[in-house]
């Protein structure tokens, strides 16, 4: 049953309904947010992934991953995001991003994560929002 089966497969208090709906309006446009800053995101990797192919240099930099990840549990803390959640979606962001360097990479003629470090830094990878 879907979720929208759900709420409407039983009675819903009419103003509990509206905060219900006005909350996920907000859900919406966060989740839009989300997407379009991801975009943006994946649309700077992808120059990065270009220079880096172009100029032989490794796909995956995990001193700068490491400075990213502590700056980024501070920025959760502060926010009151869990840090350890903040880090596991910046590994799973990156861990995209390097695949994508690594085939722009290949299609460059380089090879696939020529050099130091392929892989993300914490070697957390594809199962970084499922792992611990
Ligand atoms: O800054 C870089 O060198 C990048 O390639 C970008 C990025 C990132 O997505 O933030 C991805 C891979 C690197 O290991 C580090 C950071």
């Amino acid at each position: 049953m879907s979720t929208s089966e759900n709420d409407a497969a039983r009675h819903i208090d009419a103003s509990v309904r509206a905060e219900l709906d006005r909350l996920r309006e907000s859900i919406d446009n966060i989740d839009a947010a989300v997407v379009h800053m991801l975009a943006e995101r994946f649309k700077a990797t992808q120059q990065v992934g270009r220079l880096k192919a172009d100029h032989q240099l490794p796909p995956a930099d995990p001193a700068r991953e490491n400075r990213q990840i502590a700056r980024l549990r501070q920025l959760a803390q502060s926010a009151n995001l869990d840090p350890a959640f903040a880090e596991k979606l910046l590994n799973f962001i990156i861990a995209e991003v390097i695949r994508h360097h690594e085939r722009i990479a290949e299609e460059a003629g380089n090879g696939a994560g020529s050099g130091t470090g392929s892989g993300s830094g914490s070697g957390s990878g594809n199962g970084a929002l499922t792992g611990a």
